[in-house]
């Protein structure tokens, strides 16, 4: 079976790494491909690596160009999917890469984002315990934000077994295309080459209360999370080291045996053998996540590592995946854990 998808957003960042994963996704179509001030233009001013779909021009973003499609992807700016969507029917699956339907508590929503909830979506995580039922046959997902995608599946182990106390602390080091490709002072060469700095720390960034979500819903109980993102000179990839104290009688052996037994099914979450750590270099352009997890004896915590492509797995990769369980192709379909290198 062949479906027809449209592609929102196709200009920036997150639509064209959508538009690289399903050209050569078996079971798609591409169809209507639109954006906002590049609309009437060719994709191949704004995307030239995707050469198949260079001379495609651009259409508005609307209900009317969106419509008549089997899947919709919406890769725009956040609080502009949801007004969308809801004119798009229930026949058709809508998968958002923005936050509009991330988060369920109407009152997260307004204070971290601001404006009234559009309401919540079946989550686009798979891995997470339960994700895979409430994604198959889902006619609406929302994408998680890239940082919750790889502090989320360094953890959750960890707080599903009783691993370590309720209270955790994630560092994410990220590429710079996390922040999309509009023109950004802060985001200049030459304000991010030979730099490294840390931004909405202290409780500031609005992936906390996702955070504190996915991981409240593993453990069972209300998760505090401290998070720090810190933006890196490079153009994509996430590292996240997780840490949380240890509960009485946690050894190491204990800890990895309970991430060994998370992972032993899952086609793109690879814990590596002891010793070895990851590094988003590994991770370029494919959708896995490499993770170790350690325990730091001296001072009584388990630190979990975690390295994707924000691009892939953190954004486009994880919409796909999300895809082909909610129409029923196989989860790995036009999907591949082998990344790029050097
Ligand atoms: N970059 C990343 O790593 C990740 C991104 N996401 C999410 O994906 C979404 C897109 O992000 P990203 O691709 O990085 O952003 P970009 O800034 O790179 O791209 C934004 C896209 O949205 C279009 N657009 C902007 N405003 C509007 C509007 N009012 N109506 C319709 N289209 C509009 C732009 O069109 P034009 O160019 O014509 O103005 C462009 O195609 C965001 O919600 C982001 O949070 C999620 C996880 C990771
Ligand atoms: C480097 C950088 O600025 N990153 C973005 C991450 C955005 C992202 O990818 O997540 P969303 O889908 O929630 O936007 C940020 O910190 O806001």
């Amino acid at each position: 079976m062949t479906v027809s998808v449209a592609v929102s957003g196709a200009s920036g960042y997150a639509g064209g790494e959508l538009l690289r994963l399903l050209l050569t996704h078996p079971e798609v179509e591409i169809g209507a491909l639109t954006a906002a001030s590049s609309a009437g233009t060719r994709l191949g001013q704004h995307q030239p690596h995707l050469v198949p779909l260079a001379d495609r021009v651009l259409l508005d973003t609307t209900a009317e160009t969106l419509a008549g499609h089997d899947v919709v992807f919406l890769a725009l700016p956040h609080g502009h999917s949801a007004e969308i969507a809801a004119q798009l029917g229930p026949d058709v699956l809508v998968v958002d890469l923005g936050a509009d339907h991330r988060l369920t508590e109407a009152a997260d929503w307004t204070r971290w984002y601001g404006g009234e909830h559009a309401g919540s979506w079946p989550y686009g995580l798979p891995e997470l315990p339960g994700a895979r039922d409430r994604l198959r046959g889902a006619n609406r997902i929302a994408v998680p934000g890239c940082f919750p995608t790889g502090g989320t599946l360094a953890l959750a182990p960890a707080l599903a077994e009783g691993l370590v106390e309720p209270a955790v602390s994630i560092v994410s080091v990220t590429g710079s295309s996390g922040a999309g490709r509009s023109l950004k002072t802060n985001l200049l060469g030459s304000e991010v080459m030979g730099s490294a700095r840390a931004y909405g720390v202290a409780g500031a960034h609005r992936h906390t209360p996702e955070f504190a979500q996915n991981l409240g819903a593993v453990a069972g109980a209300p998760v505090t999370v401290s998070f720090t993102p810190v933006l890196a000179p490079m153009p994509r990839g996430i590292l996240t080291t997780a840490s949380a104290r240890l509960a009485d009688g946690v050894d190491e052996h204990a800890v990895r045996a309970v991430y060994a037994k998370a992972y032993a099914d899952e086609p793109f979450v690879h814990l590596l053998p002891e010793g070895e750590w990851p590094a988003t270099a590994a991770t370029v352009g494919s959708n896995a996540v490499q993770l170790q997890v350690g325990v730091d004896i001296d001072a009584g915590r388990l630190v979990a590592v975690a390295a994707i492509d924000n691009l892939t797995k953190g954004t486009a990769g994880g919409a796909v995946q999300s895809m082909n369980l909610a129409l029923g192709f196989a989860e790995t379909t036009g999907l591949s854990a082998v990344g790029v290198a050097p």
